[in-house]
């Protein structure tokens, strides 16, 4: 199946605790985090939303960027799924019915992702998400825009993980042919290795 109208979301809020600044403004490769996967995320999607509330330092910043549009969450400290549930709506209302997700904090997607996330998706599913040989990776997915008022129903039941979205919907899961590409900066020694080239 081909999509020619696919939206882009990343997930840009929360609190950063492990890399002691927000990692949406920290600067990689000359560029900040959020532009370089904007970047790439904006080749494939449009429109390419970014979910992040509006307290974040990453809002105040960078929000002026670019033709970047904005979904503040709901309500704040929702996590990613209460930033994917308010950006899928969002999504759904410009007209999407497919939306891909991703994080701030993967500097090495590449639209590659994208495309084979996107061959993975039948009519039925809900979902597809990324899978390598250690996890899932619910942050690496594409997502029918139909959701969005399940994953609100969970945030507004208190739940907070994008788990619980794969549990609670059709989700499919492919092993990308690029596992650098879920790479994820969390802390400071994870940019740390990815400045020097050691990621495997
Ligand atoms: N919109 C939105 N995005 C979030 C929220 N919490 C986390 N994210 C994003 O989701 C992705 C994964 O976040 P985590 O690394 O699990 O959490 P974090 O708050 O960024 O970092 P830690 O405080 O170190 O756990 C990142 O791209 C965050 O920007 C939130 O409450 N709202």
């Amino acid at each position: 199946m081909s999509y020619d109208t696919v939206a882009g979301i990343i997930l840009a809020g929360g609190r950063s605790r492990r890399m002691g600044q927000d990692k949406a403004g920290l600067e990689f490769e000359g560029v900040t985090m959020l532009t370089r996967v904007a970047g790439v995320v904006e080749q494939r999607c449009a429109p390419v939303l970014v979910a992040a509330p509006e307290t974040s330092q990453a809002y105040r910043e960078l929000s002026r960027e670019s033709d970047l549009r904005w979904v503040t969450d709901e309500k704040q400290g929702s996590g990613p799924l209460g930033g994917l549930a308010a950006a899928l709506a969002a999504a759904g209302a410009a007209g999407a019915d497919v939306a891909f997700v991703c994080a701030t904090d993967m500097p090495l997607i590449g639209t590659g992702l994208i495309e084979e996330l996107l061959a993975g998706l039948t009519e039925q599913a809900d979902a597809v998400i990324a899978r390598d040989a250690q996890r899932d990776h619910p942050m690496a997915g594409v997502y029918r825009t139909r959701v969005a008022e399940t994953l609100q129903a969970l945030v507004d039941g208190g739940e907070l993980r994008m788990t619980a979205a794969v549990e609670a919907l059709d989700t499919r899961r492919v092993s990308v042919t690029d596992e650098n590409w879920l790479t994820n900066v969390d802390a400071p020694e994870d940019l740390h290795r990815l400045r020097v080239g050691s990621v495997s």
